[in-house]
């Protein structure tokens, strides 16, 4: 990096060329194949983020390098393949076609990209593509309905270090969460509902969000607060009591204490408390991926069933759903709100 020339060199153009507005989605990334050797280095991008793994690091890499990378990559890829689409992971997949429902609603001089915190499309890449179209007004939006650190905070951070390099640097808006969005929590709703309509309801209804560290929310993250704020309404809008319904947290990892309760715990003990037929929904992922597909909808139905569970429904994310796609319209049209007026009044 030369002494006179520490930031990016800019293309000199009018105020109107460079001041576009754009939308950059953000999820977690995920391996290019459902193979060892494409889920080794997504790995270990994402645990090498200390937003994700808050340990020293003189603790953390011997154990990520020494026993975590060599071992659990294989482990995964195989439960990859038992998801993998046919157009690739799941989480790519349903990405693209909500970045695509997006572009569809807003209109073309809104430019919207989606890019992965750990993963391909980066979000260097995607940062300088909409830097080059022109845009000087860009909303984030975190895919993470509930704020965590290790997700949406680890999102935002990649994409201000590109600001941070930038000499004209762009206006930006994230939104760091969207737990209480009414379009959102309508969509929640109408996708228990209907499917129940489908397949009948259970005995309760559990609301299964991802985990994260007990310390991380002890230190002030306020991730499990929203999880239950979300599970609530969605449940007011259903009429359910609250005896009807049970918020828990999956996925944990490593050796730490993670929130609770578990998921994996309550798929053994619920049938032994009388709850023989489940309803699981993952509100905190909009998109159904690993954690939702093979660990909830595989693998939660084989531990429910094996306590004495009976029937076991898995109600999918909300994915390319219509109606969540007119929400997710909504909530960035909220936070273009004054840059969009003033973009389709004067600059169209
Ligand atoms: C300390 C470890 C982890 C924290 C904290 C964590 C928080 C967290 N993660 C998601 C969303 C996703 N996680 C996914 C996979 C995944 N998560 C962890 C670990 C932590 N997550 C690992 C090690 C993995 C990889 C799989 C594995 O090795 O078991 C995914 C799926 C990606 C895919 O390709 O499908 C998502 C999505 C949230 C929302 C969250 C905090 C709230
Ligand atoms: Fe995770
Ligand atoms: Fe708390």
């Amino acid at each position: 990096m030369s002494l006179l020339n520490q930031f990016n060199i800019e293309p000199e153009i009018s105020f109107e060329q460079q001041n576009k507005i754009g939308v950059l989605l953000l999820n977690l990334g995920t391996p290019t194949q459902a193979k060892p050797e494409a889920v080794k280095p997504f790995l270990r991008k994402f645990l090498s983020d200390q937003r994700v793994v808050e340990l020293p690091k003189a603790i953390w890499y011997p154990i990520l390098h020494g026993i975590v990378l060599p071992l659990r990559p294989k482990v995964v890829a195989e439960n990859y393949e038992r998801v993998w689409l046919k157009e690739g992971s799941p989480l790519q997949v349903f990405t693209e076609k909500q970045t695509a429902g997006l572009r569809e609603r807003l209109p073309d001089t809104v430019f919207i990209e989606y890019a992965m915190t750990y993963g391909e499309p980066s979000v260097p890449q995607m940062v300088a593509k909409l830097k080059a179209a022109g845009v000087g007004r860009l909303l984030v939006v975190p895919l993470y309905p509930q704020y965590a650190a290790s997700c949406t905070a680890a999102a935002v951070d990649k994409v201000l270090a590109e600001l941070a390099k930038q000499r004209n640097q762009m206006s930006v808006r994230t939104v760091s969460r969207f737990f209480n969005h009414e379009g959102y929590v309508n969509a929640l709703a109408n996708q228990i509902r209907n499917y129940r309509a489908q397949h009948g309801a259970g005995d309760k209804l559990m609301f299964s969000f991802h985990g994260i560290p007990l310390r991380q929310h002890k230190l002030g993250d306020p991730y499990p607060h929203e999880c239950h704020a979300t599970a609530k309404l969605v449940a007011e809008k259903l009429g359910l009591s609250q005896n009807d319904y049970i918020v828990s947290f999956q996925s944990q990892f490593g050796k730490d204490k993670w929130i609770e309760p578990s998921t994996q715990a309550l798929f053994k003990s619920l049938p032994k408390q009388g709850v023989k037929k489940l309803d699981v929904i993952c509100p905190g992922f909009v998109s159904d991926c690993l954690e939702t597909m093979e660990e909830i909808a595989i693998a939660g139905r084989e531990e429910f069933h094996e306590a004495g569970g009976e029937a076991y429904n898995y109600i999918p994310c909300l994915n390319a759903n219509a109606e969540w796609l007119d929400a997710l319209t909504d909530l960035v049209k909220e936070n273009l709100l004054g840059w969009l007026k003033y973009d389709l009044v004067d600059l169209k």
